[in-house]
This record gives structure tokens, C-alpha cells and sequence, in this order.
């Protein structure tokens, strides 16, 4: 049997992504090969139908289109290593880690070898995320049409032309979920303490974020718009907004927040 894809780690990411492509049928489970040692992870990926294996001395035979690599920057050097075989000649690679040039998949694969980084975010898994991505010289046009709809299948797909900027990316819509999730656990607080019951604080504050978030981006205004249309002067979002745009406190918490983001992938590269 010969797959199309090679999905080699199926952790947080590599799940999330291949729960999106085969729920929108973008990906069909017999194309479809995971590699995954984590013997309950791979039970995970077997329920959605896909073959696997927990190395890549499981890969059956032939050649796939693309082998996607989402193992951790720290390992992702000897992972690859065993895919060499499969470097400069059809196969495509795509590494989803953070930081982890081109260059390096080039010095282990050959540097004929197609290779894009994308970065993803996990929304991907019901298809709302953010994929960006940055191709070598090598990859072929038909190569990353079929890539950018398998990657259309998981949220918004965008495309940076120079690989440092990665970082930033990785920074804003790679780590960005987790800001967002910190910041409604973080209202949910603020509303128990204003003395709502958990449960209710949880409902606002989720609800509150979803549905500003969904207006943002459906009604095609500006933030900065809809932000005044809810704030009636010297009314109460006013008094709360005083507190966070004051001296500009969360716009520079968040610029150095992302600023510590980007500096870490850069780390993660080397
Ligand atoms: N979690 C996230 O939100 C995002 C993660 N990423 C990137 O995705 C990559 C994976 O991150 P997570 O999914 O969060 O980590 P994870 O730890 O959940 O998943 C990594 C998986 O790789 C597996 N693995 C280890 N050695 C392997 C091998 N030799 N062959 C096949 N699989 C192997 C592990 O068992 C694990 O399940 C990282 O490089 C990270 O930078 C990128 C964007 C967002
Ligand atoms: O935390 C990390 O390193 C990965 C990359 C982007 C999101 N998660």
C-alpha cells in the first residue's frame, strides 16, 4: 500500500491537524500513514481510521507525496534522520515545529529536497485555525497547491515570503491560542471575584470572547470600531478600559509577551 501522507508525531498538533484534514475530507484515512511511539496516541489517530505505525521502519513501502513532520524542535534533527531516504527526490516535507529552519531539514534530507514550514495553531482540529507557511526553492507549484488546500481544510492559511519572519508568526497565531485562553480563564477570575458563581463566570467570559471574536471577524470592521461602538462615555467600559489602555498596560504586556515568544523560536532553531 502506498500512502500520500506521512503524518510523523500525532501529540497536540499533529492530532489537531489531522482530525481537521479528514473530518473535511480533504485527506481519506487509506491515504493517510501515522508514525507515533506513544502507544495510547496512536490508538487516538487509529479511531479516526488512519493506518500507523511507531517509527519510521513501520512506513509501508513506496513513495508518498508529503511526509508532515510534528514532533518537538528538540528531537525533530534525529526524527527526520530516518526519513532520509525519502530526501531529494519526490517526496515533499512539511515540519510544523517552532523555530527549526529550513536549512536544517536541508542538511539532513539533501538540499534538493521540497521542504515547507507551516505554523499552525491547534483550532486547526474543528477547522478554524491559523496556518502560515514558507517554502524552499525546491517545492513544486502542484506541491503547494496541494498543500495550501489540505491546509485550507484546518483554518485561514497565509504566506510569508522571508523564513525569519517565522518567529513573529510562531510568536502571534502559533502560541497566540494560549493567550486567548489564558485571558478567559483569566475574566472568569475577575467575574468570581465580582461575585458571579463559577459556572456563570465561565459561560460570560467564554461567551463574551467567542462572540466578539466572531463579530470581528464577520462583520469585517475594524477592532478599534466595534471596541468604541461598546463604549458609551464616561460609561462602564470606559472606567474598565482606562485600567487596561492606560499607559498603554496590556498593549505592552502583550508586546512583550510575543517579544518573548519570537526570541524562544529563534533559541529553538539553533
Ligand atoms: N501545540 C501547539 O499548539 C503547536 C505546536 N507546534 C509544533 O508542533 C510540534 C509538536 O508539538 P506538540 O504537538 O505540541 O507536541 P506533542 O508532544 O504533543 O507531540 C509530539 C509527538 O511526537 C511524538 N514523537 C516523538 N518521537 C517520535 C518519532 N520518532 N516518530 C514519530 N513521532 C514521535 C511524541 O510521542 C508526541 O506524541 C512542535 O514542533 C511544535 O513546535 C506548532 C504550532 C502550534
Ligand atoms: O509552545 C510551543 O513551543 C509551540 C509552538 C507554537 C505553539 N506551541
Amino acid at each position: 500500500m502506498t500512502v500520500k501522507v506521512v503524518l510523523v508525531g500525532c501529540g497536540n498538533m499533529g492530532h489537531a491537524m489531522l482530525a481537521g484534514w479528514l473530518k473535511s475530507g480533504q485527506l481519506i484515512p487509506s491515504e493517510t500513514f501515522v508514525a507515533e511511539p506513544n502507544t495510547e496516541l496512536r490508538a487516538r489517530a487509529e479511531k479516526l481510521g488512519v493506518t500507523t505505525g511507531a517509527s519510521a521502519a513501520d512506513l509501508p513501502a513506496g513513495t508518498p507525496e508529503l511526509v508532515v513532520l510534528a514532533v518537538k524542535p528538540q528531537v525533530i534533527r534525529d526524527v527526520t534522520a530516518g526519513y532520509k531516504h525519502l530526501g531529494n527526490g519526490q517526496t515533499s516535507f512539511v515540519s510544523v515545529a517552532a523555530g527549526t529552519p529550513i536549512a536544517t531539514f536541508e542538511e539532513v534530507l539533501g538540499d534538493k529536497t521540497p521542504i515547507i514550514r507551516v505554523m499552525p495553531n491547534t483550532p486547526a482540529a474543528i477547522g478554524k485555525g491559523m496556518m502560515v507557511v514558507y517554502a524552499n526553492a525546491h517545492v513544486r507549484p502542484e506541491t503547494k497547491k496541494f498543500v495550501d488546500e489540505l491546509l485550507a481544510a484546518s483554518g485561514a492559511v497565509a504566506t510569508v515570503d522571508d523564513e525569519k519572519l517565522m518567529d513573529a508568526v510562531t510568536a502571534v497565531s502559533g502560541s497566540g491560542p494560549a493567550y486567548i485562553f489564558h485571558f478567559i480563564e483569566a475574566l472568569t477570575a475577575a467575574a468570581e471575584h465580582a461575585g458571579l458563581p463559577t459556572e456563570t463566570a465561565k459561560l460570560l467570559a467564554m461567551q463574551t470572547v467567542y462572540g466578539a471574536a466572531s463579530l470581528a471577524a464577520e462583520s469585517g470592521e475594524e477592532p478599534g470600531l466595534l471596541r468604541q461602538q461598546v463604549t458609551s462615555p464616561n460609561g462602564t467600559t470606559a472606567a474598565a478600559l482606562n485600567v487596561l489602555m492606560g499607559d498603554d498596560r496590556l498593549k505592552t504586556l502583550l508586546t512583550e509577551a510575543v517579544e518573548a515568544a519570537r526570541l524562544r523560536s529563534i533559541e529553538l532553531g539553533k
